[in-house]
């Protein structure tokens, strides 16, 4: 023996009493490395009676270590359960399982159960089977190894589908019979034996070389001719070296669990056996891939998900983008089913492409979620790049559609390669939804900076337009004439196309689709027309300021833009007129909006309304006939659309109204200051009492002729009476009948002469007082209580003439009650100021 116990590593595999030594196995299989060896390995079992030399044989033939009988102790059961060990020197690996011996006393003669299950076990494990007989028991009818040879013939039909195993009969103690004449004995014993064990249907005719190889060697006795018998062990050995190849002991050997399944398969194995059921090996060698191939995936699952490279590489990810990603992945990746590959080579070919799918397709579920990373960094970069350069070719001046176009394709480039980039091998994933998204997005960020430079873009031509017209339109309507409206059309008509023009130069470059341009100048077109139109109605709001300087300009200036100076000679009435007239016309050009040329008639209607006086004659009439066909009597103008109107005739008629009102007291105060200046210049009395006081003074007059004395004292007799006269306000109190005048002069006269002497006495005294003003004639004239007489008289005058002006208007330019009684009040105030 001599062999070390750490080189064949003896292990009870089942023991006494039936328990598999799962752990011992697995600790077998770790220190001979068995798992490593693929099919490359074979099995040998030894089965024979009890002390029949099978452990000497073993350890002489494959340098194991298995326990002996010692022959001096007595002849007694030394190997119980099943033993196993590896065969030393012998290549490629070779396992060998030394049974328990069978017919041994221990167990007793009826109990053959073990017996039979280990049999089984070691036909349905062992490639090569040796079957350990003495050489005297061939031939003979109650040799010890029939009972165990029916054992194993009956056992292996309970498999479904039987290994072809080799039977190798070694024949101990060896005669001097040669070895030719025995073994068609022992030949013919066997098939005594297979003929006589009832078989099943399928396998009535079946042939024991359809199951067996046969084989049969002899041994010289180990005690009698040691020498010999290692010898003949030695060459023995020779044939256990490349046993599986071709030609080999084992070299047509069938189903074959590889070796990392070998644990796992021999437990499976003796736990069927165990229970009783018929072993169906095809289907056990599937179920062993299963779960072997199944083990294998989930253990290169689990260094996947603790490879550093990969862990590195998911972080790198995680914080952006991986250079590189697909190439390092797919090494990764590639590393570990190349591993499984070469562990689940050996494996059930369907089970072990299922099982590498699966562990592939859980591989790939499992780095995914870092590919959907990578693609959603290529995605927003390319997102952002998009913005970046379509905002540069935008600021290049290119044309937006261009700009979208060429920023699109260039981050599209990118994109893609990113994607060529970080493309698993390994994988069919495909980056087209993700691509459709970014094209989505970009498309969405096209659409909103479109939408945002043509808002940008029409502002700045509304900007434009407002520039060009607001200012000029105001002017125009300010101005208020006839061609207001006509100047307002071709300025609104030029300002518009030319801005239409340059709009549609630069929206081209957007290329839009007609209707959208066509949208888009039209709102162009109705902006600048509501530009005007806005206009048009602030300017309506302001029409009564507008009619009022209007009229204030014509009336307080002369045709060449003097102010006027009332002298008296003005004809104040014709002035009104005109000036209303220039109002009525601003009036008539406030009141719709003219976009078109179509005639109407606001301004006639005015002006026959307002001017003429046929309207308010007619309206009198019609009162009067309980008709009524006003033609401001509406809330629209005839051939005026609604929406053009910006004043109704009913307001023009109130605006009339209010004008005229607020426009009295210019004319009031006109009447007034021709008034105040006909009577400063109208110094003299009346012929009439010029010629009476030449009859009646004649005498007084030659006597002062003819002494300077009394021409001195005429003199100052004619002051007295101008003052008196001017004072009295002879002429006015003459107005109403020479007795009246005469009653009314008398009656003031004493008081005025009273009051004028003491005052001139008052005066003369204060010459003579320090400090005391001069006393002025026209002073005294404004405060004097006939001045207010003489107020009265002019504030009359003028509002006759006012009566006379308005008389033109008949109802129309009557004023409401209380501003008459205000301006008649402003009237006395001012004149009297004067
Ligand atoms: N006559 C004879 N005796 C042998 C031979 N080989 C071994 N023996 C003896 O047989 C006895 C039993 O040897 P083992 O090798 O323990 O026999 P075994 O079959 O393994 O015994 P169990 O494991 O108990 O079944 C020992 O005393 C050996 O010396 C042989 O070739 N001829």
């Amino acid at each position: 023996m001599g062999q070390s116990e750490e080189d064949c590593f003896p292990t009870q595999l089942i023991d006494g009493k039936g328990e598999f030594n799962v752990e011992g196995l697995d600790t077998f299989v770790k220190k001979t490395k068995l798992s490593d060896s693929g099919l490359s390995y074979a099995v040998v079992a030894i089965m024979g009676p009890q002390s029949s030399g099978k452990s000497t044989l073993l350890n002489h033939l494959f340098n194991t270590s298995f326990k002996e009988m010692d022959a001096f102790a007595g002849r007694s059961q030394t190997t119980k359960g099943i033993w196993m060990a590896k065969c030393v020197g012998i290549e490629p690996f070779t396992l060998v399982m030394d049974l328990e011996g069978t017919d041994g006393r221990e167990r007793g003669e009826d109990d053959t159960t073990f017996e039979k299950q280990s049999a089984l076990f070691a036909l349905a494990v062992a490639d090569i089977v040796l079957i350990n007989m003495w050489c005297h028991d061939i031939g003979r009818e109650q040799a010890a190894n029939k009972p165990l040879l029916k054992t194993v013939f009956q056992v292996m039909l309970r498999l479904f589908s039987p290994r072809k195993t080799t039977l190798l009969f070694v024949i101990r103690d060896k005669t001097k019979t040669p070895m030719d004449r025995l073994e068609p004995v022992l030949r013919e014993d066997i098939q005594k034996i297979w003929d006589s064990v009832r078989k099943p249907e399928a396998h009535k005719n079946t042939p024991l070389s359809e199951f067996f190889n046969v084989e049969v060697v002899g041994l010289s006795s180990y005690e009698d001719k040691e020498k010999v018998f290692k010898q003949e062990v030695a060459e023995l050995r020779q044939r256990f070296f490349h046993s599986i190849s071709p030609g080999g002991l084992a070299g047509d050997r069938r189903g074959v669990v590889p070796a990392s399944g070998f644990s796992f398969s021999s437990q499976e194995i003796w736990k069927v056996i165990k229970e009783n059921r018929d072993l169906d090996l095809p289907a056990h060698k599937v179920m062993v891939a299963t779960v072997r191939c199944e083990e294998i995936a989930n253990e290169k699952l689990h260094h996947l998900a603790t490879d550093e490279s990969w862990l590195e590489l998911q972080k790198a990810v995680e914080g952006g983008l991986a250079p590189g990603f697909g190439r390092k992945l797919s090494s990764i990746l590639e590393k570990y089913f190349s591993e499984y590959d070469a562990e689940a080579i050996y494996f059930d070919e369907g089970v072990r492409k299922e099982k590498r799918l699966l562990l592939k397709s859980k591989a790939l579920d499992f780095v995914y979620t870092a590919y959907a990373t990578m693609l959603g960094h290529l995605r927003s970069n390319a997102l952002e790049s998009f913005k970046v350069r379509l905002e540069q070719y935008l600021n290049q001046g290119k044309g937006f559609a261009n700009a979208v176009r060429d920023s699109q394709q260039s981050c599209l480039l990118v994109f893609d390669k990113g994607c060529e980039d970080a493309a698993v091998k390994q994988a069919t994933w495909n980056a087209s939804k993700v691509r459709e998204k970014l094209c989505r997005d970009i498309d969405s960020h096209a659409a909103s900076a479109r939408t945002a430079k043509l808002s940008e873009l029409t502002a700045n031509y509304e900007k434009r337009l407002t520039q060009a017209l607001s200012a000029p339109v105001e002017s125009l309507l300010e101005a208020g004439g006839k061609e207001t409206w006509p100047s307002i059309r071709t300025l609104l008509k030029r300002e518009t196309e030319a801005a239409v023009t340059d709009f549609l130069d630069v929206v081209t470059g957007f290329e839009l689709d007609h209707a959208t341009t066509d949208a888009m100048v039209q709102n162009l077109k109705d902006y600048s027309r509501s530009l005007v139109e806005k206009k048009a109605r602030e300017e309506a709001a302001k029409i009564l300021i507008r009619m009022k300087d209007r009229f204030s300009t014509v009336f307080s200036h002369d045709k060449d833009s003097m102010p006027r100076v009332w002298t008296g000679k003005e004809d104040i009435r014709a002035i009104t007129k005109d000036a209303r007239a220039e109002a009525l016309s601003l009036l008539s050009v406030m009141a719709a909006i003219r976009f078109d040329e179509s005639p109407d008639k606001i301004e006639s209607t005015l002006f026959s309304s307002f001017m003429d006086g046929t309207v308010s004659d007619t309206s009198s009439h019609n009162r009067s006939m309980g008709t009524s066909t006003d033609p401001l009597a509406s809330s629209s103008w005839e051939k005026v659309p609604p929406k053009d109107v910006l004043l109704t005739p009913v307001q023009c008629k109130s605006l009339w109204r209010q004008f005229k009102s607020e426009t009295e007291y210019t004319v009031t105060q006109a009447i007034s200051a021709q008034e105040a200046h006909k009577r400063n210049n109208n110094w003299l009395p009346p012929a009439w009492a010029i010629v009476l006081m030449i009859v009646l003074g004649f005498n007084e007059l030659m006597m002062l002729l003819r002494n300077p004395l009394y021409l001195l004292g005429l003199f100052v007799a004619f002051l007295l009476s101008k003052a008196l006269w001017v004072q009295l306000d002879v002429p006015r109190e003459f107005q109403h009948g020479a007795l009246a005048g005469v009653l009314s002069v008398t009656s003031k006269f004493l008081p005025t002469v009273m009051n004028l002497l003491r005052k001139l006495a008052e005066e003369a005294q204060g010459k003579t007082t320090q400090g005391v003003p001069e006393y002025s004639a026209s002073q005294s004239y404004r405060h004097q209580s006939p001045s207010h007489s003489v107020s009265n008289t002019v504030a009359e005058s003028v509002s006759s003439n006012i009566s006379s002006l308005a008389d033109d208007d008949a109802e129309y330019s009557s004023p409401a009650p209380v501003q008459r009684r205000n301006t008649s009040n402003v009237r006395e105030t001012e004149i009297t100021e004067m």
